[in-house]
């Protein structure tokens, strides 16, 4: 096998890690987060939620398992930028219909390999997310300086609101399977493909729309329900969001949010969002549902969290009524999911879609299902 040339990777606080160029040739900029998985990079490189962020996997081996169509959460790489420690020299499944090498060139994704991506992680895990570069090709024989100075030079992911990158610009629909409940209307601020199939499968047609709609439009589709996505970005920057979701509260409409869409949820209540140091990224993370009790093994993506008090019900600041922290991040005790109890409206901050991850947190889609389906008998009944 020929050696593939020269790359490096640059922290923004100057720190340099040299390896071998992997994907595509070029550079790139973005935040540097590292993912635990052990399995499922397809899945985290078309995450739409990794726009702007240099993802590092921590498990050793990536592309033992090439790419096929199937595995993808949405239509395209979102990543800024890859870094992996030992990239498979051959692809071994038989659904694998190309090679992550090949599929990174392809679309353009500046990678890095041969890095110790362990020192790596423990680095961020102690200084906290950084801006970071990749060069390689031409851009490997910059100098020194002028990488660091390009690096600093990038955007800070505390302040963006990056929705507009990833959203669909036009609404579509999807047909619900078996017996049809009702339609839920998703704002797509970033959605990945298994959300759309699990609401689906519980019934609902799914109508798809923009980020930037406003009320008017969202309740012009007359949904039954409406939900908000995972997605890009500083939750803090989507005011826009918030504003619309605050109607979409005040007109009744039962709503339950993803990631994102529970960072979105946590501001309409009225609480701050903060960021993280390093994120939680994976599909390992121990979460408490406080309602059953019972601890699950979960998959998470994200920087930010809400800044909610755990002890609660608490009155929600922006006068939603009553509502409680419904499941909280064993490993760091941060808010993994919230509740109004006067109004039909839920989020959790990790990823019951489980793509990739366990499905322990698959019953979420059901009480959503439940929770929709009693708002209609309860709100059919008062109109009697
Ligand atoms: N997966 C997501 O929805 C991520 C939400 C947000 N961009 C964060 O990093 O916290």
């Amino acid at each position: 096998m020929t050696l593939r040339e020269p790359a490096v990777l640059v922290l923004e606080d100057g720190t340099r890690y040299r390896g071998r160029a992997y994907g595509a040739r070029g550079r790139t900029l973005g935040e540097a987060v590292f993912a635990t998985g052990m399995t499922g990079y397809q899945e985290t490189l078309t995450d739409p939620s990794y726009a702007g962020q240099i993802v590092v996997q921590t498990a050793p081996h990536i592309g033992n398992t090439g790419v096929n169509g199937e595995d993808t959460e949405s239509a395209r790489i979102w990543v800024a930028g890859y870094v992996v420690r030992d990239p498979s020299r051959v692809v071994s499944s038989f659904r694998a219909e190309g090679s992550l090498d090949e599929q990174l060139t392809t679309d353009g994704i500046v990678g890095i390999s041969g890095i110790d991506t362990r020192a790596l992680t423990r680095r961020l895990r102690d200084t906290g997310s950084m801006r970071s570069g990749i060069f390689s090709g031409a851009d490997a024989a910059l100098d020194e300086a002028e990488q660091l100075a390009l690096v600093q030079g990038g955007a800070q992911m505390a302040g963006q609101n990056l929705s507009g990158q990833v959203s669909t610009t036009e609404t579509y629909s999807l047909p619900a399977e078996g017996e049809r409940l009702g339609s839920v209307a998703v704002l797509d601020l970033g959605v990945k493909t298994a959300t759309l199939r699990y609401l689906q499968a519980r019934g609902f047609d799914v109508h798809v729309v923009p980020q930037s709609s406003t009320l008017e439009q969202i309740l012009a589709l007359e949904p039954t329900a409406v939900f908000y996505s995972n997605g890009p970005g500083d939750p803090a920057a989507s005011d826009h969001h918030v504003e619309v979701l605050q109607g979409v509260l005040r007109a009744g409409l039962p709503y339950f949010g993803i990631c994102f869409g529970n960072q979105l949820f946590g501001r309409a209540l009225g609480f701050g969002t903060y960021k993280l140091p390093f994120g939680h990224r994976g599909i390992n993370q121990p979460v408490m549902d406080r309602t059953t009790g019972k601890v699950e093994i979960t998959a998470h993506n994200h920087g930010f969290a809400v800044d909610a008090p755990l002890d609660g019900p608490v009155a929600s600041p922006a006068g939603f009524g009553q509502v409680r922290v419904s499941h909280v991040g064993l490993n760091d005790d941060v808010v993994e999911g919230l509740e109004a109890l006067e109004i039909p409206a839920f989020s959790v901050q990790y990823h019951p879609e489980a793509a990739a991850g366990p499905h322990d947190a698959n019953y979420l889609f059901d009480r959503f299902r439940d929770m929709v389906v009693d708002h209609v008998a309860s709100t059919s009944k008062d109109a009697k």
